[in-house]
């Protein structure tokens, strides 16, 4: 069955069809409800706080439930620089957040049993579109332990070994693209390199060959991506052209990929492409799909920010372009003949994973360096169960919680000079980031680690080995000429952290092919 068919089956679905049709009666409500928001905040605003033991943010709710969609870093850090207080609470709607800082607030977050992630993110992150929201039920919708189990199997060690060489390839016929010498957006063209590996990893190699279709993907994706506005947020329920596109966006998505997964059912031979597994392992159609969205949605952004940033420093600090080059070129050395005329990328496959993984210590520390700096990451949390104390503070049930990744990472109590690109930090004898409790959570922390982190640091060190030892790069302006000043990445930039102010750009020249 296709999935317009199986998409058009849904009861549900005709129901939407029917509610685009009422859109004019939701409007005509629209301004009864605004009003009656109205009077109940201003009600509000009078009335003592009832949670007294965590100060609540006066002001009015919805423009203080605007700032945190919009401006989030700004808004929790400003908030927390204007009290001593470990927490504050304010609303968003209906939902009462509390926001935690410190090293009493970051275990509770960290380690709570009742902190539930999948509630957390779902209603003030909304990022990965749902096939809930096309109006298709799925088992394993909110159930992030079905896609855990899934990524430790299928990009585990074996498969990365497997994989190795295509992604590999992958990323040379990308940089062949760019020509001998040029200039680019590295957040445009490393971003490129990420989605294609995300779903070469994530599904099978018809897709990732396929450039047409993955172009119609990647744009898809963006437009999902940055489609969680605040007034998307705010007011889901709202009948706007945003909304309809979203929808619309969501069902192109969800077909492609479906489409795709239908032919490899049909296929005579299976391959040990990721779609294939999970199609030998007797998974429907629909849960290999929404599979291989989560994992383009968990993976993509961060995988990209990482990547385009680690480049973006190595480009501004001489030292430590200088070791990682020398780290590089010890490893083709050490495990490829550098005789063969064969092109760098596959004599860089066959490098084992246990060198990628292993003998890179400084790489790992400028992955490390460059997540400490640039990570914006709010972690999102919903107390699902018992009431809990925090700093003498009362978590209710029902209460969403937020921790701002920048408490612990540009801490000057723990990191010296925070906002200085600095590896060397992590070296034996400073560890500046052992010196408190999840004084690193870049690859998250306590019951939610992330799964897809072997997959993630292997792609990053494609990308980079090969920009090292294939190309000279310098960072420079939109004028080309060579930037002085190191870019600052935007920490209310959920999406790609760019730079704040002007653009930068690589001008390169390919050195070895
Ligand atoms: C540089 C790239 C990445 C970074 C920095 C990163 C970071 C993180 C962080 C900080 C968390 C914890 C979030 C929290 O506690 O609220 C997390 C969780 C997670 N990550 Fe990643 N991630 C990356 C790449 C990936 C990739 C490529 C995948 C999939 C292949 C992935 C899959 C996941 C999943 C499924 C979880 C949730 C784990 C759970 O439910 O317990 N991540 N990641």
């Amino acid at each position: 069955m296709s999935f317009n068919a199986t998409f058009a089956s849904f009861p549900a679905l005709e129901a939407f069809s029917a509610e685009a049709g009422g859109d004019l009666n939701i409007l005509k409500s629209v301004s009864t409800l605004c009003l009656a928001f109205l009077v109940f905040y201003v009600y509000r605003l009078f009335l003592p706080s009832p949670k007294g033991s965590i100060r609540q943010l006066g002001g009015f709710p919805v423009a203080t439930a605007w700032t945190f969609f919009s401006k989030r870093t700004d808004f929790i850090l400003g908030h927390f620089k204007a009290s001593a207080a470990p927490h504050f609470r304010f609303q968003v709607l209906q939902h009462q957040v509390v926001a935690l800082r410190g090293e009493e607030a970051r275990k509770a977050f960290f380690d709570t049993k009742s902190l539930n992630f999948t509630e957390g993110y779902k209603i003030l992150f909304g990022a990965a579109p749902r096939l809930q929201d096309i109006a298709i039920n799925t088992h394993n919708g909110d159930d992030a332990s079905w896609f855990n189990k899934h990524i430790l199997t299928l990009l585990g060690k074996r498969r990365l070994t497997e994989m190795l060489p295509s992604l590999l390839e992958d990323v040379n016929v990308r940089m062949i693209g760019w020509g001998k010498k040029g200039r680019f957006d590295p957040f445009k063209n490393i971003y490129d390199l990420v989605f294609q590996m995300t779903v070469r990893m994530a599904s099978c190699s018809e897709l990732a060959k396929d450039r047409a279709t993955l172009d119609e993907l990647q744009k898809l994706y963006w437009q999902l991506e940055k489609s969680s506005t605040p007034t998307a947020l705010l007011l889901p329920w709202f009948p706007g052209p945003a909304k309809k596109r979203k929808r619309t966006a969501t069902k192109e998505l969800f077909t492609k990929i479906y489409d795709i997964v239908e032919a490899r059912r049909k296929a005579a031979v299976p391959s040990s492409d990721a779609v294939d597994v999970l199609l030998g392992q007797g998974q429907s159609t629909t849960e290999v799909v929404e599979f291989i969205v989560n994992i383009i949605f968990a993976g993509v952004v961060n995988t990209g920010m990482i990547s385009c940033w680690a480049l973006v420093y190595l480009a501004s600090h001489e030292e430590w372009m200088a070791k990682a080059k020398a780290e590089v070129k010890a490893l083709i050395e050490k495990h490829t003949n550098t005789l063969s005329t064969e092109s760098l990328s596959r004599r860089l496959a066959t490098i084992p994973i246990s060198a990628w993984e292993d003998e890179m210590p400084v790489m790992e520390a400028v992955i490390r360096e460059t997540l400490r700096v640039t990570l914006t990451n709010t972690f999102l949390r919903r107390n699902v169960i018992d009431e809990f104390s925090v700093s003498n503070g009362t978590i209710q049930q029902g209460d969403f919680v937020a921790y701002n990744v920048a408490d612990v990472h540009l801490n000057s109590e723990i990191y010296t000079n925070p906002r200085e690109f600095d590896p060397g930090r992590y070296d034996p004898g400073r560890e500046e980031d052992k010196k408190t409790t999840f004084g690193f959570v870049g690859w998250g922390a306590g019951r939610h680690p992330c799964t897809g982190m072997k997959v993630a640091k292997l792609e990053i060190k494609v990308i980079v080995t090969m920009m090292l030892a294939g190309f000279d790069f310098d960072i420079v302006d939109k004028n080309g000429k060579h930037i002085t000043k190191i870019p600052v990445p935007d920490r209310n930039d959920i999406h790609q952290a760019r730079p704040v102010g002007d653009q930068c750009f690589f001008e390169f020249e390919r050195i070895v092919d």
